[in-house]
């Protein structure tokens, strides 16, 4: 952990090939872009603020990850959050949420926890919130969400079928596709770049892209830099989580990269994993 010419703290994950991750720790603001952490809420599926409370969090570095090994390598981190008074006034809930973040030559793990450290049981969504720099999002392809139910942010959460073979991108889009695959593929054509999303415990899928109009209103974000992302998450929303007193959640997600070699249809986790 170093801390940069403004004094923020800033930890950064070196992988000996050369891949470096690094994450700036700023209070009560989450940064547009990285993997913002959606907890307790989903947007706006409850009475919390948007997206929950997590991501304006500052975290700090975890020093006992058990039941996790500890982390021995400059390659990973394990930070935490723990509900502070001014937390449980809106969310009533004595919680520890871990993550460990690891990043090698070839792929990014985050390993979510949430553990209930209170006398009673209590619920919660989680989203990984990912955005993807891509080249230009109207030429990108995600594939592994065809023929899957989801609600329709803007729709007032209408309920509807995938009919598309894949999904692409000519407007503002706002979904949770439910009960997902393991694996999902953002295919970036002109990139001619493909990333896998692994992910476990986290059934569902949140794509989103404000296109040109929201991009405008929002403060943090470029009126074009619409066009070169994409969020797609990995998310537990419909079926909210529980856990009882002493128990804890654990997910995981892997993102790795596949140069064009990998073309639509090879959905397969093997043959993406030995492209890799
Ligand atoms: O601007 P935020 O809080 O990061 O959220 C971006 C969008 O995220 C989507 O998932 C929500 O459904 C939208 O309502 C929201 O506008």
């Amino acid at each position: 952990m170093i801390n940069d010419a403004n004094r923020s703290p800033r930890i950064v994950l070196y992988e000996p090939t050369g891949s470096t991750a690094e994450a700036v720790l700023k209070p009560n603001k989450a940064i547009r872009g990285g993997i913002p952490i959606c907890f307790p809420q989903f947007a706006n599926f409850g009475s919390l603020e948007q997206h929950g409370f997590a991501r304006n969090k500052l975290w700090s570095l975890d020093n006992d990850p058990s039941p996790l090994p500890p982390a021995n390598s400059q390659s990973t981190v394990d930070l935490i959050l723990r509900s502070t008074e001014e937390d449980l006034k809106t969310w009533p809930h004595r919680f520890e949420l871990r993550i460990r973040i690891s990043v090698s030559a070839s792929k990014l793990t985050l390993i979510p926890r949430v553990r209930n450290i209170d006398n009673k049981s209590f619920s919660f969504m989680f989203a990984l919130r990912n955005y993807f720099s891509v080249s230009d999002v109207s030429e990108v392809r995600v594939e592994g969400l065809e023929t899957l139910d989801y609600f329709d942010n803007l729709m007032q959460r209408e309920r509807y079928t995938e009919q598309a073979d894949a999904i692409t991108f000519d407007g503002e889009i706002d979904r949770v596709y439910l009960s997902t695959p393991t694996k999902i593929a953002i295919i970036d054509h002109e990139k001619k770049r493909t990333f896998v999303l692994r992910k476990e415990g986290m059934p569902d899928a949140a794509v989103w892209n404000p296109w040109d109009k929201k991009a405008k209103a929002l403060p943090d974000l470029g009126d074009e830099d619409y066009k070169t992302m994409l969020c797609v998450d990995s998310a537990a929303i419909e079926t909210a989580l529980i856990l009882k007193p002493c128990e804890e959640w654990k997910g995981r997600q892997e993102l790795s990269t596949v140069s064009s070699s990998y073309c639509s249809g090879q959905l397969d986790p093997r043959k993406v994993l030995l492209a890799v």
